[in-house]
């Protein structure tokens, strides 16, 4: 709480100014003594001049400082120090000093002078000041909130002046004034009108937030969308990839099948060439042979030479033996070789049979490819694929136009992946900023639900006493019970005047009222026609002077031998 200490007066009212008058004041209660004209007043004045920097009533020109006259001197200077404790306990000084000086008239100038307002402690403790202010307007506003009164109270409550304490019984307007300055309701009003603004703003925010959430929470149902769209793709994507896989797996086998068959086929050409290079070189030495059966004949010759033959027979049978030998061995080499042959043939044949399934199965295979590379393209929109059969190089370009649709499909994905992770970044963003607010908005709302529970308790105040005002309905009636026994009072009364006769008299009186008002309007009239015969008669008069004085004229202006004629008129 707020505590005064000391107060320095110097040169105020009946206060000399030659020396400082220094009241302490005491806890909890100081009080103030002595006669009448003693300065009692001019204390509580002080303690109001120092606090409010206003000065008492009526003491325009000076009067609040100590009469120069009386103190025989030109000029008076003034001081009040006031030293209080605020209500944090800090210890402050307040100085204002004011000064008189005698004008050539014997008229008195009053000026202000400065003022300051410091902290005590550092004055008391550095010697230095601490000062917070010099202005006198700042030091006006500053010193009620350092005392934590408002300046209304300590004017018109605290330091109340005696010739202003009537303000209480003023007209209802300056009271509401008064009441208005003390309980600072303008103050209450004002921030009341805040409130509401700000409600009605916070209110009108509240729904442009809900509108934005609506739009957010749209555009964050739009995103989910997106990301199920991309979720799905995704899952679009990896079984294409793994349809892709199959297919290439699918194509990988086939081209191994092709190159298998290839081969197979190569050497197949191969051996049936040399299979058919093998019977013809049989066919050859068969017909060799049936020359050399049909070629044999009796030798002819001599004896020496035939001698010589024979002795070279064995010789040459022999050779002829180991050529046939070798023939034969070649013969059998060649069947050898013929039986491999067939059966390699064989072989190669059932090879070809199988290759024709295979041919047959690699062509259902590159058919459902087709077939295959069809749908995906109509799925795709990719064009030019429709006409069968596909070339190699129309389906190479199928599949590179494939790997570029997953590469756009897969950067597509990134690129939504990455704009629903933005979105969902500035959703969350959003949204705590939101909550943020929605947090503050609930808060506001608590504190108005809790001014709305104080104004209702008023109101239930108020209503309580207007419970208790009920009771003026007994006081009513009691009053009307007071007025029936008035009632019954009056008509014993209207009785007792009508047993009197009262109203007879009073129609005699008022007929003989009347007879007297018809006599005095008869009178009336009588005056009237008077004084209008008083009238006709002055102005005769008038017209009978102006008569006299027209004749007499005439009379100066008449010539002589000239005959002078008067008509004269009677008014009368
Ligand atoms: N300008 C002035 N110069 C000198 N004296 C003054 C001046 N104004 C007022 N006085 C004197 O100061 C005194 C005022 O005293 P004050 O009214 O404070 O006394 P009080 O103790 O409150 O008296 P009361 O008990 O009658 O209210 C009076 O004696 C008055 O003559």
């Amino acid at each position: 709480m707020a505590t005064l200490n000391k107060l320095a007066i110097r040169g105020i009212r009946s206060f000399d100014d030659k020396q400082i008058s220094v009241i302490e004041f005491f806890s909890p209660v100081t009080v103030i003594v002595g006669h009448n004209g003693s300065g009692k007043t001019t204390i509580i004045e002080c303690l109001k001049y120092a606090t409010t920097g206003d000065q008492p009533p009526n003491t325009r020109g000076g009067a609040f400082i100590h009469d120069p006259k009386m103190a025989n001197e030109k000029e008076v200077k003034a001081q009040v120090k006031l030293r209080f404790n605020t209500g944090n306990g800090k210890r402050m000084l307040a100085v204002r000093n004011l000064s008189v000086t005698v004008k050539k008239g014997g008229a008195l100038t009053m000026k202000t002078l400065e003022s300051i307002l410091a902290n005590a402690n550092d004055n008391e403790k550095s010697g230095k000041r601490g000062v917070i202010s010099t202005k006198c307007a700042e030091m006006d506003t500053e010193i009620p909130h350092l005392l934590g009164v408002s300046k209304a109270v300590l004017e018109n409550v605290i330091f109340c002046h005696q010739e202003d304490s009537y303000w209480p019984l003023a007209e209802p307007a300056a009271l509401k004034k008064k009441f208005d300055d003390i309980f600072e309701a303008t103050k209450y009003t004002k921030a009341l009108d805040a409130i509401k603004s700000l409600r009605k703003d916070r209110v009108a925010e509240l729904k442009a937030e809900q509108a934005r959430l609506e739009s957010l929470s749209r555009e964050k149902a739009h995103s989910d969308k997106l990301l199920k769209r991309v979720s799905d793709l995704n899952s679009t994507i990896t079984t294409k990839e793994f349809e892709y896989e199959e297919v290439k797996r699918e194509y990988d086998q086939l081209v191994q099948a092709n190159k298998k068959f290839y081969e197979q086929s190569t050497k197949f050409r191969e051996m049936y060439l040399k299979l058919e290079s093998l019977q013809e070189k049989k066919t050859r030495y068969e017909e060799d042979l049936a020359n050399a059966k049909e070629n044999l004949h009796v030798v002819s010759g001599t004896d020496e030479e035939v001698m010589q033959r024979l002795n070279n027979f064995d010789k040459h049978i022999a050779e002829q033996k180991e050529k046939r030998r070798s023939e034969a061995s070649n013969l059998q080499d060649l069947e050898d070789e013929l039986a491999g042959a067939r059966k390699s043939h064989m072989g190669a044949v059932n090879e070809h049979g199988s290759l024709k399934a295979e041919e047959k199965a690699q062509s259902r295979r590159i058919e459902e490819r087709e077939t295959l590379i069809r749908s995906i393209g109509t799925k795709h929109h990719l064009k030019g694929y429709d006409h069968s059969p596909l070339e190699k190089e129309k389906v190479v370009e199928f599949i590179s136009r494939l790997g570029d649709l997953q590469r756009r499909q897969n950067a597509e994905t990134e690129r939504l992946q990455t704009e629903s992770r933005t979105r969902m970044d500035e959703y969350n963003v959003m949204a705590r900023k939101l909550n943020s607010e929605l947090e503050a908005l609930k808060q506001q709302k608590s504190t108005m639900k809790n001014q709305i529970a104080t104004l209702r308790s008023k109101i239930t105040s108020a209503e309580f006493s207007l419970d208790q005002t009920s009771s003026l309905t007994t006081d009513i009636r009691t009053l009307q019970g007071d007025i029936e026994e008035k009632k019954r009072r009056l008509d014993k009364v209207r009785q007792e005047i009508k047993d009197a006769n009262y109203d007879e008299k009073i129609a005699e009186k008022s007929s003989k009222a009347r007879a007297l008002e018809d006599q005095r309007e008869d009178l009336n009239g009588e005056i009237r026609t008077l004084s209008l015969q008083a009238d006709s008669r002055a102005r005769l008069d008038i017209k009978r002077a102006e008569m006299r004085s027209k004749k007499n004229e005439a009379q100066n202006m008449w010539v002589p031998g000239t005959r002078l004629v008067f008509l004269t008129v009677d008014f009368s």
